[in-house]
């Protein structure tokens, strides 16, 4: 167990799937872990589960904090940095999350001396299984990259990318179990239509696309690879990817990712 101060400002659901994560692994003590929140509803839901300090003060949680993870929405990135910079500990380690919020624009407003790490989390943080995109600016050792990527561990798989990658990050990782998430829905639909309970339904939908995911992670095979081993010749696989062919789901699945993309650099 580390003897390190962890804050977050902004407890919502990036920010306490994170400290659900981290506490859980036992990475630091809930007494190390402070939360701050405009309403109290989120920090009293968040003390009950974790046991972790909370404040609806952003400048206390910063003045607590070794590693301080700006947990708002990116509209309110401006705002909270302008209140809460000056009460930062010069060495601080400063996680942004926020998708399109340039290293460049993030130490323009806390100031070139400070250590910066952009990541994009995502919402599977939440059982453990995140992946996370990080990017650490000039002023954070190796060291620092890899204090980080041992807390976020608890809740993600970390890789340190290049910043010109972090839009696609929020794309491919960040914005896509949203994508899942409504492809499990469409099959669960079509299952009960054939006459499945919604319960089930989602059962068989969701644990399939899990262990399809593992299959490419595990095998190291190629997906379209994959995909042929379930194709029988003339069975009924063949029928359902020539439909889903037809419709573009492909198509669809690249045009998404590139409004995503853009929507982020655009932030
Ligand atoms: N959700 C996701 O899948 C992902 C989100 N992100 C990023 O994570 C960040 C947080 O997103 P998410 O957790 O989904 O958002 P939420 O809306 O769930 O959480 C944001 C929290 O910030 C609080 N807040 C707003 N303004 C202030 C303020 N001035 N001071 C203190 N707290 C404030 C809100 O309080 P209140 O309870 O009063 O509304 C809310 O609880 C965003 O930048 C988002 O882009 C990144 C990757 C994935
Ligand atoms: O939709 C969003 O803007 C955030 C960033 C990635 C996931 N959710």
């Amino acid at each position: 167990m580390r003897d390190l101060h962890i804050s977050f400002i902004g407890c919502g659901n990036m920010a306490s799937a994170m400290i659900h994560g981290i506490i859980k692994a036992g990475k630091v003590a809930p007494d190390n872990v402070m939360a701050s929140n405009r309403s109290r509803e989120k920090l009293e839901a968040i003390h009950a589960s974790c046991d972790i300090r909370t404040t609806t003060d952003n400048c206390e949680a910063a003045a607590f904090a070794d590693v301080l993870f700006l947990s708002v929405k990116p509209q309110f990135y401006e705002q909270v940095i302008c209140e809460i910079k000056d009460d930062i500990r010069p060495e601080c380690l400063i996680v942004s999350i926020a998708p399109g919020k340039t290293l460049a624009w993030l130490s323009s407003l806390l100031g070139t001396d400070k250590k910066i790490l952009r990541t994009m989390p995502n919402t599977p943080a939440m059982v453990g299984e995140g992946m996370m995109g990080i990017c650490p600016n000039e002023r954070m050792t190796e060291d620092d990259v890899h204090l980080l990527q041992d807390i976020c561990k608890s809740f993600s798989r970390t890789q340190v990318v290049g910043e010109h990658l972090m839009d696609v990050v929020t794309a491919v990782s960040g914005s896509s179990p949203a994508y899942v998430f409504l492809f499990i829905e469409a099959m669960a639909d079509a299952a009960v239509a054939g006459g499945m309970t919604r319960s089930q339904a989602y059962e068989f939908a969701a644990q399939s696309v899990l262990g399809s995911a593992k299959m490419v992670l595990e095998t190291g095979k190629h997906p379209g690879e994959l995909k042929d081993m379930v194709c029988s010749p003339a069975g009924t696989t063949i029928e359902a990817v020539r439909v889903l062919e037809d419709k573009g789901l492909r198509s669809a699945v690249f045009e998404a990712m590139m409004a995503c993309l853009d929507k982020s650099k655009g932030m």
